[in-house]
Formats: structure tokens, sequence, C-alpha cells
């Protein structure tokens, strides 16, 4: 079967990061990601994103760019990461369908939740590349910022 992409957002606020908690299927509930959902059939993965954030939380979202990478998921899906921000204008986000909390995390605070086991190398790369573009940094050694759990 040809692969399938689930796109996850990183969608960033004043130097924080928007993470949302599953609350189905029961073996993901209670555990963080990157909003977001599968690509359609003739869907852009950047139309998808938009449309994922508009369901689940309720926000007037635009794309503003690709994290570099892809990461696998359960057979046939792969997880692609997009930058992503709020439109002026939009609604704050609300977890409307598919989680039950949602945390903005600034740069120490990222490796406070739960994230889904393979979503870490995602935020991982994700943190780097938004350290890049938008200042979203780590301050440094000992600070919990980008340092991996348990690193
Ligand atoms: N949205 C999202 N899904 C992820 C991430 N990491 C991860 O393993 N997944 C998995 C969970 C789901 O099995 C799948 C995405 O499905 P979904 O339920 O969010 O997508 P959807 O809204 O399009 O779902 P559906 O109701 O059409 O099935 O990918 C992530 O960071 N974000």
């Amino acid at each position: 079967m040809s692969e399938r992409i689930v796109v996850g957002a990183a969608l960033v606020e004043d130097g924080r990061l928007l993470a949302a908690r599953r609350s189905a299927p029961a073996e993901l509930a209670g555990r963080w990601e990157l909003p977001g959902g599968k690509v359609e059939p003739g869907e852009t993965a950047d139309a998808a994103l938009v449309r994922e954030l508009r369901e689940e939380l309720g926000v007037d979202a635009e794309v503003s760019g690709r994290v570099p990478g892809e990461w696998p998921l359960r057979a046939p899906y792969v997880l692609q990461v997009w930058t992503a921000r709020l439109r002026p204008g939009s609604a704050a986000p609300e977890p409307l369908e598919d989680h039950d909390a949602l945390r903005w995390l600034g740069p120490d605070e990222i490796w406070d939740v739960h994230w889904l086991d393979q979503d870490v190398p995602a935020v991982r790369q994700a943190l780097a590349h938004l350290g890049a573009v938008e200042g979203l940094r780590s301050r440094g050694p000992g600070s919990g910022g980008l340092e991996e759990p348990g690193a």
C-alpha cells in the first residue's frame, strides 16, 4: 500500500508551541501530539492542515513552511510537520474534537508533556527548525528547553 500522509502543525504564537492531548483512540488517549490529521485524496498537505486546525481547534490558521523530514507512524501512515500561525482575528484554539486539553508550551516546557513516542523526533526537528526561523529556542543546557527527555 502506498504511504499516506498525516500532517501535524507546529503552531506557534508568542514563542510558544501548541500541544494537544488526544482523547481517542484508547491506545493514544492521554498522550500529546501536534494537532492535525490525515490528508484526504486530492488534497494538498497544507490545505489539509488548515482544514484540520479549523475542525479540531476552531481556528483560522495559515501554514508558513515545512519542517524537513518525515516520521513513520503505523503503516501506511507517515507524519509530516508544517509550521503554522493563527491568522489575525482567529479565535483562540479550543479542544473541539479528538483532544481534551491544549497547552501552549514555552521553550522550557516543551518536554513537560508526554508526547506520543513517534512525535518526539518530529517535535525535536520542529524546534530546531523554529529556532532557526522564529527564535523559539532553548536557553541552553540545563534549561529543559530543547533537550530530549532523559537527555
Ligand atoms: N494529528 C496527528 N496525528 C498523529 C500524530 N502523531 C501520530 O502518531 N498521529 C496518528 C494518530 C492517528 O492514528 C493518525 C492521525 O489521525 P487523526 O485521527 O488525527 O486524523 P483525522 O482527523 O484525519 O482522522 P479520521 O477521523 O479521518 O480517521 O496519526 C500527530 O502529531 N498529529
